[in-house]
């Protein structure tokens, strides 16, 4: 059980910056993750939690209590990294019991501890192998019960599934959640992966260059992004963003003309579309293009327009076919579409 405040945080080595201001409030219980590109400062981040780096200023309190200068062994997190990290001659049991020994819990307690963890990741049967002898899925749920068998008060994940296939990602990232719900215990997550963040958080903090973009649920970060980066991020394929021009709520860019558009503003604009709003042909004067790809992928044809310039994705009907430069039109649907001020990137509508 713990709450985790970051204050004003700052990071930086010299003229490098590792993050900028970073505010958040991380409730008892919560399951957030830190999503962004490379170099975004999301490791940076959760180091400073754990106690591996000291912040160049702000504050990290859990539980009210000021934890800066605190040791990383003296904070009662537990990590899970990416390289699973375990020790090769040792038998997965020993493995897992290995920071019951270095926190000194009483011998008597051991063999439950390991055996419930082990229980819960589901490796019970695998217990007197050494770590060579396991799949890198079945490594990592060893990583995850070494993590879980003290229950420590904060979990830090940094990319625990990247070397995972995507099928065991996908197997993965439910056994997570799963084990987060039932122990309770506060978890920071670390990913680039837009699907793992959507999927595990609670809330999701977007980082870009050291600088927090938008913090909400998964719901609020699709529905409501605050600018086009956030947009740009999150979806799969990601918003189609297009630049154009607004005049009397009319927007016009090549190859899209879209009338009806609210907003007390005229010029320059970047209109935002999600793949899945958009539908393919009828009479739709919105958007008309040329077919420059479809990808049928069985549950759903992924369809690529070029207007004008621009390539415009679409998620079209599973049975939609069609050849290449054939003339298409797309309807929007007028509630789903976002505008953003072309030099800022913020959220206008
Ligand atoms: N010890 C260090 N010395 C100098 N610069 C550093 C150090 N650690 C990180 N940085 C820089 O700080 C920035 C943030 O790095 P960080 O590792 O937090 O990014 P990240 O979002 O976790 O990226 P990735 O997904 O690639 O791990 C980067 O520009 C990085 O080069």
């Amino acid at each position: 059980m713990a709450r985790i405040e970051l204050t004003g945080i700052q990071k930086r080595w010299g003229a490098i910056w590792g993050v900028r201001d970073v505010n958040i409030d991380i409730a008892d219980e919560e399951f957030i993750v830190f999503l962004g590109p490379s170099g975004c400062g999301k490791t940076t981040t959760m180091r400073m939690i754990a106690g591996l780096e000291d912040p160049s200023e702000g504050e990290i309190r859990m539980d009210g209590e000021l934890m800066n200068g605190i040791d990383a062994r003296d904070r009662d997190v537990a990590m899970v990294f990416q390289g699973y990290a375990l020790y090769p001659n040792m038998s997965i049991y020993e493995n897992i019991r290995f920071p019951l020994r270095m926190r000194g819990v009483d011998k008597a307690e051991h063999d439950t501890l390991v055996r419930r963890a082990a229980d819960l990741v589901e490796l019970s049967d695998y217990l007197d192998r050494k770590p060579g002898a396991l799949s890198g899925g079945q490594r990592q749920r060893a990583a995850l019960a070494r993590a879980i068998v003290r229950q420590p008060q904060v979990f830090l994940m940094d990319e625990p599934l990247s070397n995972l296939d995507a099928k065991l990602r996908q197997a993965m990232r439910v056994q997570i959640k799963h084990i987060q719900r039932q122990l309770r215990i506060t978890t920071v997550y670390v990913t680039h992966d837009q699907i793992e963040a959507m999927t595990l958080a609670d809330r999701i903090v977007i980082m870009q260059a050291g600088l927090i973009q938008q913090i909400g649920t998964p719901d609020e970060i699709y529905n409501d992004p605050a600018n086009t980066f956030v947009a740009g991020f999150i979806g799969s394929p990601p918003m189609n963003l297009v630049e154009g021009d607004l005049q009397d709520g009319r927007f016009t860019a090549p190859g899209i003309d879209i009338a009806g558009l609210t907003l007390p503003r005229n010029g320059k604009v970047t209109l935002g579309i999600r793949p899945e709003d958009c539908t393919v042909g009828g009479h739709s004067t919105q958007l008309k293009g040329d077919v420059y790809g479809v990808e049928p992928t069985g549950d759903i044809t992924y369809l690529t327009i070029k207007a004008g310039e621009k390539l415009i994705e679409v998620k079209a009907d599973r049975s939609y076919r069609s050849e290449l430069g054939v003339p298409e039109t797309v309807a929007f649907d007028p509630a789903r579409i976002y505008l953003f001020d072309s030099e800022t990137g913020q959220r206008l509508r």
